[in-house]
């Protein structure tokens, strides 16, 4: 997979060099590109914001570097065109199910925004030639668009063939969709068998599999319950037996 992310601070992304990401990179599974968006802005001062028309507080990035900008990182494809992410609190909700859609994707590329975003007429502009998504990764608000692209980048990363040690994991992952799509996972254990008094739930020390399996599916019930009872509205009936009713 390519990924590229043009921004006024590339070297935010530095984190993308360490674990996962990294060692993904490094084997060829991604392909992240930098680019500073100020290489496109041609006055003295590299200028990429103004001020909003309608007035209103802070300042709104230009569309013309952005153009020019995605322009240049498109031009560099052979074929279909990069899929445009916007990280904006005013977008869809990232989920587990979304960034699975991204891992499937050959190339992404991300728009990270400063100030109070993007002008619309950008990705008005590009919604013409490829698809653009408008992403936010939760109901609050940064002071830039890049660590939200960094969140993106490390779930959809781990998803990638070959990154993750097992595989397994990320199926049994919170939120992964099937068996576990909408709950989330319960506590986790290893050793000591015991640490300052504390121990560890026999079941999981008992080698029976099936026993296990449920004792863990009632463990994320109940966290679901207690900490997201709203995703349990949203658990498909038929997916439950009637021992999980008693819970
Ligand atoms: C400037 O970008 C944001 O504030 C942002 C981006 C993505 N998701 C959010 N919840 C916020």
């Amino acid at each position: 997979m390519r990924v590229d992310i043009i921004s006024i601070f590339p070297e935010y992304f530095a984190p993308l060099g360490v674990s996962l990401i990294g060692k993904a990179r490094e084997r060829g599974i991604l392909d992240v590109r930098l680019h500073q968006l100020r290489d496109w802005a041609h006055d003295v001062h590299r200028t990429v914001d103004d001020t909003p028309y309608g007035g209103g507080p802070g300042m709104v990035m230009k569309p013309d570097p952005w153009g020019e900008a995605i322009d240049a990182v498109l031009a560099t494809g052979q074929d279909a065109p990069a899929r445009i992410i916007v990280p904006t609190p005013s977008g869809v909700p990232f989920t587990q199910r979304l960034a699975m859609e991204y891992a499937a994707e050959p190339w992404l590329l991300f728009t990270p925004a400063r100030y109070e975003g993007i002008d619309s007429r950008v990705m008005a502009e590009y919604g013409t030639r490829t698809r653009v998504d408008e992403v936010s990764v939760g109901d609050y608000v940064l002071a830039g668009g890049e660590a939200a692209v960094l969140v993106m980048i490390e779930a959809v990363g781990r998803l990638l063939p070959g990154v993750l040690g097992n595989a397994c994991s990320a199926v049994d992952d919170s939120f992964a969709p099937g068996a576990m799509e909408n709950l989330l996972e319960g506590p986790v254990y290893t050793k000591p068998p015991e640490w300052r008094g504390h121990g560890v739930p026999e079941v999981l020390l008992s080698g029976h599999h099936g026993r296990i399996a449920r004792w863990r599916r009632d463990e994320a019930l109940r966290r679901t319950a207690r900490n997201r009872p709203e995703l349990l509205a949203a658990l498909d009936p038929r997916g439950l037996d009637k021992h999980d009713l008693k819970l």
